[in-house]
Protein backbone atom coordinates (compact mmCIF):
# COMPACT_ATOMS: atom_id res chain seq x y z
CA UNK A 1 0.00 0.00 0.00
CA UNK A 2 1.17 3.52 -0.96
CA UNK A 3 -0.15 6.70 1.30
CA UNK A 4 0.77 9.94 -0.16
CA UNK A 5 0.89 13.15 2.17
CA UNK A 6 0.87 16.41 1.41
CA UNK A 7 2.71 19.29 3.33
CA UNK A 8 3.59 22.52 3.37
CA UNK A 9 7.39 23.36 2.97
CA UNK A 10 7.71 25.28 5.89
CA UNK A 11 10.50 24.11 8.18
CA UNK A 12 7.81 23.86 11.17
CA UNK A 13 5.08 21.60 8.81
CA UNK A 14 7.93 19.72 7.55
CA UNK A 15 9.04 18.88 11.18
CA UNK A 16 5.14 18.36 12.23
CA UNK A 17 4.23 15.91 9.80
CA UNK A 18 7.26 14.05 9.14
CA UNK A 19 7.29 13.35 13.32
CA UNK A 20 3.56 12.32 12.84
CA UNK A 21 4.42 10.30 9.48
CA UNK A 22 7.84 8.56 12.13
CA UNK A 23 5.37 7.07 13.73
CA UNK A 24 2.93 5.90 11.13
CA UNK A 25 5.56 4.39 9.50
CA UNK A 26 6.35 2.75 13.33
CA UNK A 27 3.41 0.75 13.66
CA UNK A 28 2.69 0.18 9.78
CA UNK A 29 6.00 -0.76 8.48
CA UNK A 30 4.47 -2.04 5.29
CA UNK A 31 3.19 1.09 3.80
CA UNK A 32 5.47 3.23 1.72
CA UNK A 33 4.63 6.52 3.06
CA UNK A 34 5.62 9.29 0.16
CA UNK A 35 5.87 13.32 0.71
CA UNK A 36 4.04 15.69 -1.39
CA UNK A 37 5.56 19.07 -0.88
CA UNK A 38 2.83 21.75 -1.96
CA UNK A 39 3.02 25.87 -1.46
CA UNK A 40 -0.06 27.28 -0.07
CA UNK A 41 -1.11 30.99 -1.30
CA UNK A 42 -1.16 31.70 2.65
CA UNK A 43 2.90 30.69 1.99
CA UNK A 44 3.16 32.73 -1.25
CA UNK A 45 1.72 36.05 0.00
CA UNK A 46 4.12 37.00 3.00
CA UNK A 47 3.92 41.07 2.89
CA UNK A 48 -0.02 41.01 3.70
CA UNK A 49 -2.36 40.82 6.83
CA UNK A 50 -4.17 37.55 6.78
CA UNK A 51 -7.11 39.46 7.37
CA UNK A 52 -6.54 40.97 4.03
CA UNK A 53 -5.55 38.21 1.60
CA UNK A 54 -8.74 35.78 2.80
CA UNK A 55 -7.83 34.27 5.72
CA UNK A 56 -6.09 31.41 7.26
CA UNK A 57 -8.20 28.57 4.32
CA UNK A 58 -5.09 29.83 2.65
CA UNK A 59 -2.56 27.97 4.63
CA UNK A 60 -4.66 24.32 3.72
CA UNK A 61 -6.81 25.37 0.45
CA UNK A 62 -3.81 24.00 -2.07
CA UNK A 63 -3.45 21.12 0.32
CA UNK A 64 -7.46 20.37 0.66
CA UNK A 65 -6.91 20.59 -3.60
CA UNK A 66 -5.18 17.16 -3.55
CA UNK A 67 -7.14 15.34 -1.02
CA UNK A 68 -10.10 16.15 -3.40
CA UNK A 69 -8.71 14.89 -6.46
CA UNK A 70 -6.69 11.83 -5.19
CA UNK A 71 -3.06 13.07 -5.68
CA UNK A 72 -2.60 12.78 -1.53
CA UNK A 73 -4.40 10.73 0.93
CA UNK A 74 -3.80 12.68 3.73
CA UNK A 75 -2.62 15.65 5.07
CA UNK A 76 -1.11 17.19 8.50
CA UNK A 77 -1.92 20.15 9.87
CA UNK A 78 -1.70 22.63 12.66
CA UNK A 79 -5.38 22.46 13.53
CA UNK A 80 -5.34 26.12 14.02
CA UNK A 81 -4.70 26.69 10.44
CA UNK A 82 -7.54 25.24 9.31
CA UNK A 83 -10.69 27.00 8.98
CA UNK A 84 -14.48 25.74 10.85
CA UNK A 85 -16.04 24.68 7.09
CA UNK A 86 -13.88 21.75 6.29
CA UNK A 87 -14.44 20.97 2.32
CA UNK A 88 -17.68 18.53 1.94
CA UNK A 89 -15.91 15.16 1.71
CA UNK A 90 -13.13 15.45 3.39
CA UNK A 91 -12.88 15.67 7.31
CA UNK A 92 -10.00 15.81 10.36
CA UNK A 93 -10.10 12.32 11.33
CA UNK A 94 -7.59 11.99 13.77
CA UNK A 95 -6.20 14.70 16.14
CA UNK A 96 -3.45 13.64 18.10
CA UNK A 97 -1.86 14.77 21.19
CA UNK A 98 -1.67 18.24 21.89
CA UNK A 99 1.69 19.64 22.66
CA UNK A 100 2.12 23.00 24.94
CA UNK A 101 -1.22 25.08 23.66
CA UNK A 102 0.78 28.26 25.69
CA UNK A 103 2.03 31.52 23.76
CA UNK A 104 5.18 32.45 24.35
CA UNK A 105 7.83 35.72 24.53
CA UNK A 106 10.92 35.59 22.71
CA UNK A 107 12.49 38.68 23.77
CA UNK A 108 16.23 37.62 23.13
CA UNK A 109 17.44 40.88 24.99
CA UNK A 110 15.20 40.55 27.61
CA UNK A 111 13.91 38.91 30.96
CA UNK A 112 10.53 38.58 30.60
CA UNK A 113 7.26 40.75 29.48
CA UNK A 114 7.36 42.95 32.33
CA UNK A 115 10.44 43.58 31.70
CA UNK A 116 10.42 44.89 28.34
CA UNK A 117 11.23 48.50 28.35
CA UNK A 118 8.59 51.20 28.12
CA UNK A 119 7.13 51.56 24.49
CA UNK A 120 8.78 48.36 23.18
CA UNK A 121 7.98 46.69 20.22
CA UNK A 122 6.67 43.26 19.96
CA UNK A 123 6.27 41.75 16.10
CA UNK A 124 2.56 39.90 15.94
CA UNK A 125 0.16 39.92 13.26
CA UNK A 126 -2.44 38.34 15.37
CA UNK A 127 -5.19 40.49 16.32
CA UNK A 128 -5.33 38.01 19.53
CA UNK A 129 -1.79 38.49 20.31
CA UNK A 130 -2.15 41.90 19.99
CA UNK A 131 -5.15 42.48 22.45
CA UNK A 132 -3.46 40.16 25.08
CA UNK A 133 -0.59 42.11 24.98
CA UNK A 134 -2.10 45.70 25.04
CA UNK A 135 -3.82 44.88 27.97
CA UNK A 136 -1.24 43.17 30.01
CA UNK A 137 1.28 46.25 28.77
CA UNK A 138 -0.93 49.29 27.29
CA UNK A 139 2.87 50.98 26.29
CA UNK A 140 3.68 48.44 23.93
CA UNK A 141 4.23 49.15 20.61
CA UNK A 142 2.44 46.36 18.45
CA UNK A 143 4.32 45.88 14.85
CA UNK A 144 2.52 43.61 12.15
CA UNK A 145 4.85 40.54 11.42
CA UNK A 146 4.17 37.94 9.34
CA UNK A 147 6.40 35.28 8.46
CA UNK A 148 7.56 31.45 9.21
CA UNK A 149 8.45 30.84 12.66
CA UNK A 150 11.96 31.09 11.18
CA UNK A 151 11.97 34.05 9.48
CA UNK A 152 10.19 36.27 12.81
CA UNK A 153 13.02 34.62 15.12
CA UNK A 154 15.66 35.74 12.56
CA UNK A 155 13.84 39.55 12.66
CA UNK A 156 14.18 39.72 16.52
CA UNK A 157 17.35 38.13 16.48
CA UNK A 158 18.66 41.10 14.38
CA UNK A 159 16.83 43.92 17.04
CA UNK A 160 14.13 44.69 14.09
CA UNK A 161 11.59 44.39 17.27
CA UNK A 162 12.43 43.60 20.36
CA UNK A 163 10.30 40.65 21.34
CA UNK A 164 7.87 38.41 19.41
CA UNK A 165 5.04 35.98 20.72
CA UNK A 166 4.43 32.56 18.75
CA UNK A 167 3.30 29.13 19.92
CA UNK A 168 5.31 27.17 21.94
CA UNK A 169 4.52 23.89 20.43
CA UNK A 170 5.70 25.11 17.39
CA UNK A 171 8.98 26.29 18.46
CA UNK A 172 9.05 22.92 20.62
CA UNK A 173 8.61 20.71 17.55
CA UNK A 174 11.10 23.00 15.79
CA UNK A 175 13.85 22.15 18.73
CA UNK A 176 13.50 25.78 19.61
CA UNK A 177 12.14 25.25 22.91
CA UNK A 178 15.38 26.80 24.71
CA UNK A 179 14.22 30.12 22.89
CA UNK A 180 11.47 30.52 25.11
CA UNK A 181 11.89 34.15 27.00
CA UNK A 182 8.76 33.67 29.20
CA UNK A 183 5.27 31.36 28.49
CA UNK A 184 2.74 33.51 28.98
CA UNK A 185 -0.21 32.08 31.33
CA UNK A 186 -3.88 31.61 29.58
CA UNK A 187 -4.67 34.21 31.69
CA UNK A 188 -2.16 36.77 30.13
CA UNK A 189 -2.71 35.48 26.56
CA UNK A 190 -5.59 32.81 25.60
CA UNK A 191 -4.51 30.16 22.89
CA UNK A 192 -6.42 30.25 19.42
CA UNK A 193 -8.51 28.17 19.10
CA UNK A 194 -6.55 24.33 18.54
CA UNK A 195 -2.80 26.04 19.25
CA UNK A 196 -0.39 22.86 20.30
CA UNK A 197 -2.42 20.54 18.57
CA UNK A 198 -2.40 18.37 14.99
CA UNK A 199 -5.34 17.20 12.80
CA UNK A 200 -5.20 14.85 10.17
CA UNK A 201 -7.19 15.48 7.00
CA UNK A 202 -8.59 12.84 4.63
CA UNK A 203 -11.69 11.59 2.88
CA UNK A 204 -14.41 11.39 4.87
CA UNK A 205 -15.43 8.11 4.04
CA UNK A 206 -11.80 6.25 3.41
CA UNK A 207 -12.06 3.93 6.01
CA UNK A 208 -8.81 1.79 4.95
CA UNK A 209 -6.80 5.36 5.72
CA UNK A 210 -8.57 6.03 9.29
CA UNK A 211 -8.22 3.15 10.40
CA UNK A 212 -4.07 3.52 10.06
CA UNK A 213 -4.65 7.00 11.50
CA UNK A 214 -6.49 5.62 14.71
CA UNK A 215 -3.67 4.59 16.92
CA UNK A 216 -2.17 8.42 16.62
CA UNK A 217 -5.94 9.42 17.83
CA UNK A 218 -6.43 10.86 21.37
CA UNK A 219 -9.52 11.13 22.31
CA UNK A 220 -9.08 14.19 25.06
CA UNK A 221 -7.44 16.28 22.48
CA UNK A 222 -10.00 15.29 19.91
CA UNK A 223 -13.02 17.00 22.39
CA UNK A 224 -11.13 19.64 23.56
CA UNK A 225 -10.19 20.87 20.05
CA UNK A 226 -13.76 20.25 18.79
CA UNK A 227 -14.71 22.32 21.75
CA UNK A 228 -12.31 25.18 20.80
CA UNK A 229 -13.88 24.83 16.96
CA UNK A 230 -17.18 25.07 17.72
CA UNK A 231 -16.61 28.41 19.24
CA UNK A 232 -14.76 29.66 16.36
CA UNK A 233 -17.69 28.44 13.93
CA UNK A 234 -20.19 30.31 16.47
CA UNK A 235 -18.06 33.66 15.98
CA UNK A 236 -17.80 32.52 12.03
CA UNK A 237 -14.29 32.33 12.25
CA UNK A 238 -13.61 35.80 10.70
CA UNK A 239 -9.84 36.66 11.16
CA UNK A 240 -10.75 40.06 11.94
CA UNK A 241 -12.52 39.03 14.69
CA UNK A 242 -9.73 38.47 17.76
CA UNK A 243 -11.06 35.25 19.22
CA UNK A 244 -9.16 33.00 21.45
CA UNK A 245 -10.95 29.34 22.97
CA UNK A 246 -9.16 27.17 25.36
CA UNK A 247 -10.69 24.08 26.74
CA UNK A 248 -8.93 20.96 29.12
CA UNK A 249 -9.89 17.84 31.16
CA UNK A 250 -9.85 19.01 34.54
CA UNK A 251 -8.54 16.45 37.09
CA UNK A 252 -12.23 16.19 38.35
CA UNK A 253 -13.28 15.31 34.58
CA UNK A 254 -14.84 17.74 33.64
CA UNK A 255 -14.25 19.75 30.57
CA UNK A 256 -13.22 23.39 31.33
CA UNK A 257 -13.86 25.87 28.69
CA UNK A 258 -12.14 29.73 28.22
CA UNK A 259 -13.41 31.55 25.62
CA UNK A 260 -12.34 35.23 24.64
CA UNK A 261 -13.40 37.22 21.85
CA UNK A 262 -12.98 41.44 21.18
CA UNK A 263 -14.37 43.60 18.43
CA UNK A 264 -11.85 43.83 15.08
CA UNK A 265 -10.11 46.96 16.78
CA UNK A 266 -9.76 45.38 20.04
CA UNK A 267 -11.66 48.01 22.10
CA UNK A 268 -14.27 46.10 23.47
CA UNK A 269 -13.46 42.46 24.38
CA UNK A 270 -15.27 39.58 26.60
CA UNK A 271 -13.71 36.34 27.87
CA UNK A 272 -16.03 33.94 29.75
CA UNK A 273 -15.84 30.29 31.54
CA UNK A 274 -17.78 27.64 31.64
CA UNK A 275 -17.38 23.78 33.24
CA UNK A 276 -19.42 21.13 32.20
CA UNK A 277 -19.57 17.24 32.46
CA UNK A 278 -17.51 15.89 29.62
CA UNK A 279 -18.71 15.45 26.68
CA UNK A 280 -19.61 11.97 25.29
CA UNK A 281 -19.27 12.58 21.42
CA UNK A 282 -16.78 15.71 19.40
CA UNK A 283 -20.41 16.73 17.89
CA UNK A 284 -21.73 17.22 21.28
CA UNK A 285 -18.69 19.08 22.38
CA UNK A 286 -18.71 21.30 19.22
CA UNK A 287 -22.08 22.01 20.17
CA UNK A 288 -20.89 23.24 23.97
CA UNK A 289 -18.45 25.59 21.92
CA UNK A 290 -20.65 26.88 19.33
CA UNK A 291 -23.59 28.00 22.50
CA UNK A 292 -20.30 29.67 24.25
CA UNK A 293 -19.17 31.29 20.82
CA UNK A 294 -23.21 32.65 20.59
CA UNK A 295 -23.44 33.74 24.29
CA UNK A 296 -20.18 35.68 23.56
CA UNK A 297 -21.13 37.12 20.09
CA UNK A 298 -23.90 38.71 22.11
CA UNK A 299 -22.37 40.11 24.43
CA UNK A 300 -19.72 42.17 22.08
CA UNK A 301 -22.44 42.94 19.53
N1 LIG B 1 -0.23 30.80 12.33
C1 LIG B 1 0.89 29.98 12.03
C2 LIG B 1 1.00 28.85 12.96
N2 LIG B 1 0.15 27.79 12.89
C3 LIG B 1 0.47 26.93 13.90
C4 LIG B 1 1.54 27.47 14.60
C5 LIG B 1 2.20 26.89 15.76
C6 LIG B 1 1.92 25.45 16.08
C7 LIG B 1 0.59 25.18 16.70
O1 LIG B 1 -0.12 26.06 17.19
O2 LIG B 1 0.26 23.98 16.73
C8 LIG B 1 1.89 28.67 14.00
C9 LIG B 1 2.98 29.58 14.38
C10 LIG B 1 2.72 30.42 15.60
O3 LIG B 1 1.58 30.79 15.90
O4 LIG B 1 3.69 30.75 16.28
Amino acid sequence: MRLVYATRKSLLALAQCRAVIARLRAIHPHVEWVEEQVVTSGDKIQDRPLADIGGKGLFVKEIEERLLDGRAQIAVHSIKDVPGVIPEGLAIVCVPAREDPRDALVAPRHASLAALPPGATVGTSSLRRLVALKNARPDLNVVPMRGNVDTRLRKVDAGEVDAIVLANAGLIRLGLGARVTELLAPEVSLPAVGQGALGIEAHEGDEATRALLAPLHDPVTGICVATERGVMIAVEGDCRTPIAAHAIRTAEGALHLRAFIANPDGTHCRTTERTIPWPSSESEAAGVGRDVGHHLLAQIS
